[in-house]
């Protein structure tokens, strides 16, 4: 087990440490490293799948409620994580409920030591309808205006904005994607294919529940390429956001499990645990 305090660190603008030794218990499950040309890129960017939950599967206590569940060692591996995406996407449920950075601050990455925005993440929120009624004052649009973080892509089904929110997007030099709606709302392959256009070979999926549980239903799971998940040694109660997704049933009626991983290794990290695994198709 590594230590918390190799993690910690730095005073200026938070910075977060991630030793070089406990990079290799992941990279099996990352995609390869950012710098490969966009040609060698296959059709779909490869998603990883990443949350923080506590005992009893929960990512937050109530929907509207940021919940801290990472200890600092395991805080400074998403960051690490993040560093090694293209993209990192999150629901609307998520932008309103939290005011998520969504930027990398380990050290040496752009605007926290690193050039330009190097290593920085490109911030996707699933917005089907138009929910999130941003405005310049969002930690998304703060950061890419300070050279922080990139702008954020929205992606949207119907909505189109207002003249002041298009005006704060692009602005800082984000954009609206609009993709069609299935009868269900955003399809995964749909947003994937799109993302895929723009040049992002991999996302790092975060949450929350309601995306992290349609990414895991049969039909849409052969589209993730690894899952690594933080357990928290907390029990947050009745009545959080649950990752559960549907129940499956066997051809006889009887019910099997929804989800199994493969390739599975375990880490701690302070006093959580990190997994790492592959969904068995
Ligand atoms: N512990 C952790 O690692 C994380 C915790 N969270 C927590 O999760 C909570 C938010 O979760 P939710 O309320 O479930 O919202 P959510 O972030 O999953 O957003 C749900 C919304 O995303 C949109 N959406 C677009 N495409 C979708 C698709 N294919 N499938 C499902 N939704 C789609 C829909 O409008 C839907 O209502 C917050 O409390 C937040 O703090 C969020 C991320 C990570
Ligand atoms: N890894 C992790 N651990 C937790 O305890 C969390 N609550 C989350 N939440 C996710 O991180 C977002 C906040 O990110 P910033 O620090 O603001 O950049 C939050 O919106 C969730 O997606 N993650």
């Amino acid at each position: 087990m590594v230590h918390p305090e190799n993690y910690s660190l730095s005073k200026t603008r938070d910075t977060l440490h991630f030793p070089p030794s406990s990079r290799e218990f992941l990279e099996h499950y990352l995609p390869p490293t950012r710098n490969i040309p966009l040609s060698s890129n296959p059709t779909k960017p490869h998603i990883t799948l990443t949350f923080a939950a506590s005992l009893d599967s929960q990512l937050s206590l109530s929907p509207g409620l940021p919940t801290a569940l990472s200890g600092p060692a395991s805080k400074a591996m998403t960051h690490y994580l993040r560093s090694r995406h293209d993209a990192i996407l999150v629901g609307v449920g998520t932008a309103i409920a939290d005011d998520p950075s969504l930027n990398c601050r380990i050290e040496g990455v752009g605007g926290y030591g690193g050039e330009g925005l190097e290593g920085q993440p490109r911030p996707v929120i699933l917005d089907p309808n138009g929910r999130w009624a941003f405005s310049e004052e969002i930690k998304v649009f703060v950061l890419a205006r300070e050279g922080r973080g990139r702008a954020p892509y929205v992606v949207t089904g119907t909505a189109e904005l207002d003249e002041g929110r298009r005006r704060v997007l692009e602005g800082c030099g984000g954009k609206l994607i609009t993709v069609g709606m299935g009868e269900r709302g955003l399809e995964w392959g749909e947003v994937l294919r799109v993302l895929g256009r723009e040049g992002i070979r991999s996302v790092m999926v975060e949450g929350g529940g309601k995306v992290i549980n349609s990414l895991l239903k049969v039909g849409n799971q052969g589209l993730v390429d690894s899952v690594i998940v933080t357990i928290a040694p907390t029990w947050l109660g009745e009545g959080g956001v649950v990752v559960s997704p549907p129940r499956r049933f066997g051809e006889d009626g009887n019910a099997m499990s929804a989800v199994k991983l493969g390739e599975v290794k375990w880490q701690p990290f302070g006093e959580d645990v990190v997994m790492c695994g592959r969904i068995k198709l």
